[in-house]
């Protein structure tokens, strides 16, 4: 069963009298596990396509199902929930709390959405900090480690709660081309080893080319696919 299934599906923004047609009815599938990449010129509608992968907000036509979940049926709570459950986030800005420690900013989203017991929660939490390379960086505030140490951070804050899926937006925009690639390479190693799927937005040709499966879109439309054997289907 594929883990993202989208069918015709189009996202209109309505800017007063003005319609902003950013998605234009398009079909895709994702499998479990990949390592995708939509790409784009800016306006394209990557992030549009994003936000609605991760039930930010839904389409305004056709289907989207997730995990086998329509997400177009849920409600704004139902969204959240299941957002909270399933989906982790890593932003190009890395977005951590500062005034919370590394560990604290990994240990937030089990505290928000997912009850767990105080031991497993810290030894959970310690877990994704060894996995990314941050085990004893933990008693830090995010002033206080580089960039690649944030998006670090942020990559264990989005596979604590075990998401099925990782949506990142530009994760790489704000790092130097060393910092990029071994970030990507670390997001590689958590989908082996978590079996987790990336999704990312890009402009950055080194995301590209380590992606497996890259999705071209322009003016809100799906102009070409094209996988790891450099071959491609419309
Ligand atoms: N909230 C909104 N209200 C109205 N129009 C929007 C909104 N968000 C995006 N758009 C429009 O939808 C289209 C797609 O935008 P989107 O941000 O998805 O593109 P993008 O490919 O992510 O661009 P970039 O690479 O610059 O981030 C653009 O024409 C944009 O102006």
């Amino acid at each position: 069963m594929s883990l993202v299934n989208a069918t015709c599906i189009e996202k209109t923004y309505q800017v007063g009298d003005i319609s902003v047609r950013a998605i234009r009815g398009i079909d895709f599938t994702i499998d479990p596990a990949s390592f995708v990449s939509f790409v784009g010129p800016s306006g394209s509608g990557k992030s549009t396509l994003l936000n609605m992968i991760g039930c930010l907000d839904p389409p305004t036509a056709g289907s989207l199902t997730i995990i086998g979940q329509d997400i177009t049926i849920m409600d704004r709570k139902q969204a959240a929930h299941f957002r909270g459950e399933h989906i982790g986030f890593v932003f190009q800005d890395f977005n951590l709390i500062p005034v919370l420690t590394v560990f604290e900013n990994v240990e937030y989203p089990l505290l928000m959405v997912q009850n767990w017991p105080t031991k497993k929660r810290k030894a959970r939490v310690n877990s994704l900090l060894e996995a990314v390379g941050m085990g004893d960086q933990g008693n830090k505030y995010p002033r206080q480690i580089s960039g690649g140490q944030k998006q670090r951070v942020a990559v264990a804050r989005a596979l604590v709660t075990n998401a099925k899926v990782v949506l990142a937006d530009e994760p790489t925009a704000n790092l130097d081309g060393e910092t990029a690639n071994r970030i990507i390479s670390l997001m590689k190693k958590m989908r082996d080893e978590f079996g987790t799927t990336f999704i990312f937005s890009t402009h950055d040709p080194k995301v590209m080319q380590s992606a497996e499966i890259i999705f071209t879109l322009e003016d809100g439309k799906l102009l070409k696919r094209r996988n790891d054997n450099g071959g491609t289907n419309d």
